[in-house]
């Protein structure tokens, strides 16, 4: 998997938030967006998964050495941000039972062993809605990570959890996420350390 970055630029209305930012991301080679508060880091993120629409440059995404059309990416990719809402009338079971439906999990996993990679099997009946922003981090992580796509967008994948879930979140992509194009927005250092490549948005104003 490749997405190719042309001299991508986004604005909100007159305001540019970064310009002519070209990169090459790879399978099995994690990046990392770093820049300071309010730099870029997730709208560029977005830019990239399809969510926001750029203001100039071209992004191109290779499957195989085949161009993916815009409309097909979507199903290549897995997302975890901040905004994103988990179906909060659903019990956790219901809920990765529904996202397995339409999203495969990676080969050999299913809700129940999901669950307890989460170390959340005591509350496999209980609503998502009575979660804590702990557990529901878990839950984001595990739809994204775990999931069979081959493009794994994160942004600040460890907010909200302890010291247990950091060691998940560090497993899991060790485990989990060897032939899949790694984009990690943060700025925090450890989130990132095994990212060998950063796009620092302080470079594109
Ligand atoms: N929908 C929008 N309309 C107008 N401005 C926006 C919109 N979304 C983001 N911005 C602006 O774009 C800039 C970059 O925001 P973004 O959230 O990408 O930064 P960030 O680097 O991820 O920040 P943080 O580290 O605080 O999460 C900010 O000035 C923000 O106010």
């Amino acid at each position: 998997m490749q997405i190719t970055l042309r001299q991508v630029g986004k604005r909100f209305n007159h305001h540019w938030i970064f310009r002519k930012v070209d990169a090459v991301l790879q399978s099995n080679a994690p990046v990392a967006i770093t820049g300071a508060n309010g730099s870029g880091k997730s709208t560029l993120l977005q830019v990239i998964g399809g969510a926001v629409e750029k203001s100039e440059g071209s992004i191109s995404w290779q499957l195989n050495g085949e161009t993916v059309p815009d409309e097909q990416q979507y199903p290549l990719l897995s997302f975890c941000t901040p905004y994103l809402e988990l179906i909060e009338e659903l019990t956790l079971l219901e809920m990765l039972q529904f996202h397995g439906r339409f999203k495969p999990w990676l080969p050999g996993l299913d809700a129940n062993s999901i669950i307890a990679l989460m170390g959340l099997e005591a509350a496999t009946q209980k609503q998502i809605r009575a979660f804590s922003s702990g557990m529901k981090q878990r839950v984001k992580l595990a739809q994204s990570i775990l999931s069979a796509a081959p493009v794994l967008l994160l942004d600040e994948p460890t907010s909200n959890l302890d010291t247990k879930g950091i060691e998940m979140y560090h497993q899991w992509m060790q485990q989990y996420t060897h032939d899949k194009l790694v984009l990690i927005a943060s700025n925090d250092e450890q989130e990132i350390s095994f990212c060998q490549q950063r796009i620092s948005m302080a470079e594109y104003k």
